[in-house]
């Protein structure tokens, strides 16, 4: 059961040993859903176990999809047959990437209706780019009653060049051309890990999708897809709040798991702001910032592989520890700034002309504070780890949406987090 009681931390821990970043949501939420155009049984491991993983999982089953769990993070779908091609508000408001069954729906079965999305509420998040494609490449797309119907009409040909770069808008094109007969061209798609992962997933079932990893990608339409086994990259998210927290405790951290080619945006700004980070092997990083003085950054967010916008509100946390001024700029989404104002109860100092934040760096103290989205209560954590005194962080329910036993995980490293047992004992009745 995942708790949605507050957590407190108190600050002034220094984090220590080994934690292994868990795999990746991002990653694994997409190739859930493309497991859907096979009617084969598919193994995933490496599927991390959050709230976003068990809405999918009950979106996915009221299309038909049968689940079990084989091991802690390993995960059989099977999908004979589609019992339904519409999925509820109820469930897409939830969380964004349920929108890309709308790819998967009109791949296998020729319709598909589909809630508008939801997800983290940090600004305007439109799906123009993801109904613009569908219809480039030839289906009917209409809007009623805040759910869009799509139906493909003939085999989907043709070609489209995405305005902006957006992970959500390519996969669910790609998805949506992979079972059938004609040749669909994406121009100017995401590059990003996660649409490589789950390119390179559909690939292993017998998709014929050319250029992954570049932005021009073309996909020729197949009859079927096979069933198969595929392994999910670990969660450079996760791996980057640690090593962020690792820098704002001012304490060494081995992080395990990761891919560091999947960091370097995050890793190269530790540097710049004086931590020490060494590649152990390929897929372990040890970071130690417990020497020197840490200098203030400027940064800008952008697509992969550049500096994350799902980092960019821990990293604004972890600037405001630092002295000095530091400048951050989200350009992907440029009002993901709801970490602002619960920062400042921890004391924090930091404006915001124009959707830019201007940090100047100072010792945080604790207070209480609410999450508004997942990765603003993640920054909220990193804060309160370096404040001074006791933080009651609220709104859990968004950092189990993104991270998996985080309170225990924190506490293997040396975190004083605690949950209220009570409260727990009373949400375990
Ligand atoms: C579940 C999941 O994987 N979510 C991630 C995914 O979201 P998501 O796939 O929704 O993000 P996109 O890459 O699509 O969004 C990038 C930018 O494009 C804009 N846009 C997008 C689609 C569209 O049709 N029109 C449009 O204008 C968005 O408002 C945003 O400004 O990538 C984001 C950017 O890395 C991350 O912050 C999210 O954590
Ligand atoms: C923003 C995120 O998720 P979503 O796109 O589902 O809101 C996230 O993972 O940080």
């Amino acid at each position: 059961m995942l708790l949605d009681t507050p957590i407190t931390i108190f600050g002034g821990s220094h984090l220590s040993g080994e934690f292994k970043a868990q795999p990746s949501k991002n990653a694994a939420l997409p190739i859930i859903v493309a497991s859907l155009l096979s009617k084969e049984p598919v193994v995933l491991h490496g599927i991390p176990r959050l709230a976003d993983i068990y809405t999918i999982l009950e979106l996915m089953t009221g299309l038909g999809t049968k689940y079990r769990w084989l091991g802690p993070n390993t995960l059989e779908l099977h999908t004979p047959e589609l019992t339904s091609t519409v999925a509820p508000y109820a469930l897409v408001s939830k969380m964004r990437a349920s929108f890309i069954l709308m790819g998967s729906l009109l791949s296998r079965a020729g319709h598909a209706e589909v809630s508008m999305p939801g997800g983290c509420a940090f600004g305007q998040r439109p799906v123009d780019q993801h109904i613009k494609a569908f219809r480039a490449m030839g289906a009917e797309v209409d809007e009623e009653g805040g759910n869009f119907i799509a139906t493909r009409t003939d085999t989907f040909n043709g070609s489209y060049v995405f305005e902006i770069l957006t992970v959500g808008g390519t996969q669910n094109a790609i998805l949506a051309a992979v079972l059938g007969e004609g040749t669909v061209i994406l121009d100017n798609a995401s590059i990003d890990t996660d649409v490589v992962d789950m390119v390179r997933f559909l690939n292993s079932l017998g998709a014929q999708i050319e250029g992954v990893g570049t932005n021009t990608i073309v996909i020729h339409g197949v009859k079927e897809l096979r069933g198969g086994e595929y392994t999910v990259i670990p969660d450079r998210i996760e791996a980057s709040t640690m090593l962020i927290a690792a820098v704002a405790t001012r304490s060494q951290l081995t992080v395990t798991n990761v891919i560091p080619g999947h960091l370097r945006a995050v890793t190269s700004k530790l540097v710049e702001m004086g931590a020490h980070i060494l590649e152990l092997d390929h897929n372990t990083l040890s970071i130690d910032a417990r020497h020197g003085e840490l200098r203030p950054v400027n940064l800008t967010t952008s697509e992969f592989p550049g500096f994350p916008t799902d980092v960019q509100p821990q990293m604004s946390a972890l600037l405001a520890t630092v002295p000095g001024t530091s400048i951050v700029m989200d350009k992907v989404y440029p009002e993901r700034l709801t970490h602002v104002v619960e920062l400042r109860r921890m004391g924090a100092n930091i404006e915001v002309p124009e959707h830019t934040q201007v940090i100047q760096g100072k010792k945080l103290h604790g207070a209480p504070v609410r999450a508004a989205d997942i990765r603003a209560g993640a920054a909220l954590v990193v804060a309160a780890m370096a404040a001074e005194g006791k933080s009651v962080i609220d709104g859990v329910r968004f950092l189990n949406r993104g991270y998996e036993r985080l309170t225990e995980r924190l506490q293997a490293v040396g975190v004083h987090i605690e949950q209220n047992q009570q409260l727990v004992a009373a949400a375990m009745d």
